[in-house]
């Protein structure tokens, strides 16, 4: 027997629970499908475990930067401890927490893997093989996220290597690594591991320097830092082959200019692939195994209706918790019927990203080139965060460069870029600039903090002329 919601949320990741959450205060009445762990890749496998991986260390060069205050450090770090934390803060995988919180949000959680089965339909195949038939009267949104893709590299799928979630989730940190992708997976996970004992990190990127879709001072950056502490970074490398003698053998990977690297473990951190090929989009007209493209509503733009919404990762629009969560929650407004105005139209002009290394890189909206494609006259000015009073308080040696690019025409901020210990807690006033189109000489008057690091928000305007 078909069993009658009025919307039917797959995938219970944080944009799926955001969505079913909203769509609940709406009034509506909400299944949400999930074939794993309610909570999804974020909370065991993604941002909670890594940044639970990366903290003591953080925390530790923090304070070498303190003269009076290192002399305190006389230890190392307690690895056991640090992956202790880590398994506290993505809940020994144990979904049961969340499962709790869906239940208190006035959803009913099936659990089991969804597909559409036509128009406003999905089938639920529970594990013991068993098939419910939910009716979505007003629509379904899909959540699915995204898995790690996995390059055709000869060797590489057939030998036992790590994605995001072994290394996340590792019991051990391995004596050598070898991280293939400078992304910020590979960034991440290279120095977390380093600073937690590895002895050999080598990234192995692609393009010609890591977080390539960032400014180029960042990576550079980010790169002298990573070397610094001892790992190698191959830039500009293409990986040819992977191999192991033996399951339990290291890895030797080669380069096609004939080099190669060996560890024993190799992670996999050259992007994501959605987890829409065994979801049944066939049925109503998407095809399978692409991110679904969506409109400023996040509904599906090739299925008629307005009834499949999608969102988080598996529209491609920008794969980070946060901005899933701000598409759920238009989308769960909008399918409660509530006006939701021009929809997520932060998407295209004020997406903010951390990547969570020391130094940090925070960045929010275009990149200089991307504004240069967009407007007739754009404006850079740069300022070295070393250079503020709050940086010289908060520790010897801090330094990096900032940026905000500037749409010179309107004299509004249009992306900006921090490089720095901590950056990332100074994102959202660039972030509020962006999206409220504050007017530099507006700005003038949003005086920073003495002795903060924010004074470089002063110094830029100062350099800019003002
Ligand atoms: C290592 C790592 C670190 C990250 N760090 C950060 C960070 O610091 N900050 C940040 O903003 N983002 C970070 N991200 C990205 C973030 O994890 C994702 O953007 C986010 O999880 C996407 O949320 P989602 O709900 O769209 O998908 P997911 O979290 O992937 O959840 C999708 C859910 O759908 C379920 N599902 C899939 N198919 C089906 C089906 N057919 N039927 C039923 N259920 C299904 C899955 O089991 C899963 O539970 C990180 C990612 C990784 C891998
Ligand atoms: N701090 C955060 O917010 C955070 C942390 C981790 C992940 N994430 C999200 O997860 C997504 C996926 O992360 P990711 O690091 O896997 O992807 P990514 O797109 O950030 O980086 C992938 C990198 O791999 C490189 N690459 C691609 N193919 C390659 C190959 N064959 N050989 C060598 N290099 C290759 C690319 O040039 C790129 O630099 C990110 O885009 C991000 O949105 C966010």
């Amino acid at each position: 027997m078909n069993e009658t919601y009025d919307v039917v949320v797959i995938g219970a990741g944080p944009a799926g629970e955001n969505a079913g959450d909203r769509a609940v205060k709406a009034g509506l009445r909400v299944a949400i499908v999930e074939k794993e762990l309610v909570g999804g890749e974020c909370s065991y496998w993604g941002c909670m475990p890594s940044k639970a991986l990366l903290r003591p260390g953080e925390a530790l060069a923090a304070l070498r930067r303190v003269p009076g205050a290192r002399a305190a450090i006389t230890g190392e770090i307690d690895v056991d401890e640090a992956l202790a934390r880590r398994d506290s803060l993505s809940a020994g995988l144990d979904d049961s927490g969340q499962v709790e919180w869906v239940d208190s949000a006035g959803m009913d959680l099936v659990r089991g893997h969804g597909r559409l089965a036509g128009e406003r339909t999905v089938e639920v195949t529970a594990e013991d093989g068993s098939v419910r038939t939910l009716v979505a009267e007003k629509g379904v949104i899909i959540g699915v996220g995204t898995g790690a893709a996995v390059p055709p590299i000869d060797g590489l799928r057939e030998i036992r290597s790590w994605t995001n979630r072994d290394v996340t989730q590792a019991k051990e940190v391995p004596a050598r690594l070898i991280v293939l992708g400078g992304g910020v997976i590979g960034v991440e996970m290279a120095q977390a591991m380093r600073w937690l004992g590895s002895e050999e990190v080598t990234i192995v990127e692609m393009a010609d320097r890591l977080i390539p879709r960032e400014e180029d001072f960042a990576g550079a950056e980010l790169q002298d830092a990573l070397e610094e502490m001892g790992i190698t970074v191959i830039t500009g490398a293409r990986m040819v082959k992977a191999e192991r003698a033996a399951d339990d053998a290291p890895v030797t990977a080669t380069l096609e200019d004939g080099r190669t690297v060996t560890g024993d473990e190799i992670l996999v951190a050259v992007g994501r692939r959605p987890l829409t090929d065994d979801l049944g989009l066939d049925t109503v007209g998407l095809e399978p195994g692409r991110y679904v493209e969506v409109d400023d509503n996040l509904r599906a733009t090739g299925v008629d209706g307005g009834w499949l919404y999608v969102v988080g990762d598996a529209n491609g629009r920008a794969l980070l918790t946060h901005q899933g969560k701000y598409q759920a929650r238009i989308a769960g407004d909008h399918i409660g019927g509530k006006d939701v105005g021009r929809g997520a139209w932060a998407d295209h002009t004020a997406v903010p990203r951390v990547v969570f290394t020391d130094p940090q890189i925070a960045a929010v909206g275009m990149t200089e080139a991307e504004a240069r494609e967009r407007y007739d006259n754009v404006d850079t000015v740069r300022y070295d965060m070393g250079h503020t009073a709050g940086a010289a308080t908060t520790g010897q040696g801090i330094s990096g460069t900032s940026q905000l690019v500037i749409d010179a025409d309107r004299r509004v901020i249009v992306g900006a870029t921090f490089v720095g210990p901590h950056v990332g807690e100074m994102l959202h006033a660039a972030t509020i600039a962006i999206v409220g189109e504050v007017p530099l000489d507006r700005l003038w008057h949003a005086v920073p903090a003495y002795p903060t690091m924010s004074e470089i928000w002063l110094r830029f305007l100062e350099a800019y002329g003002m």
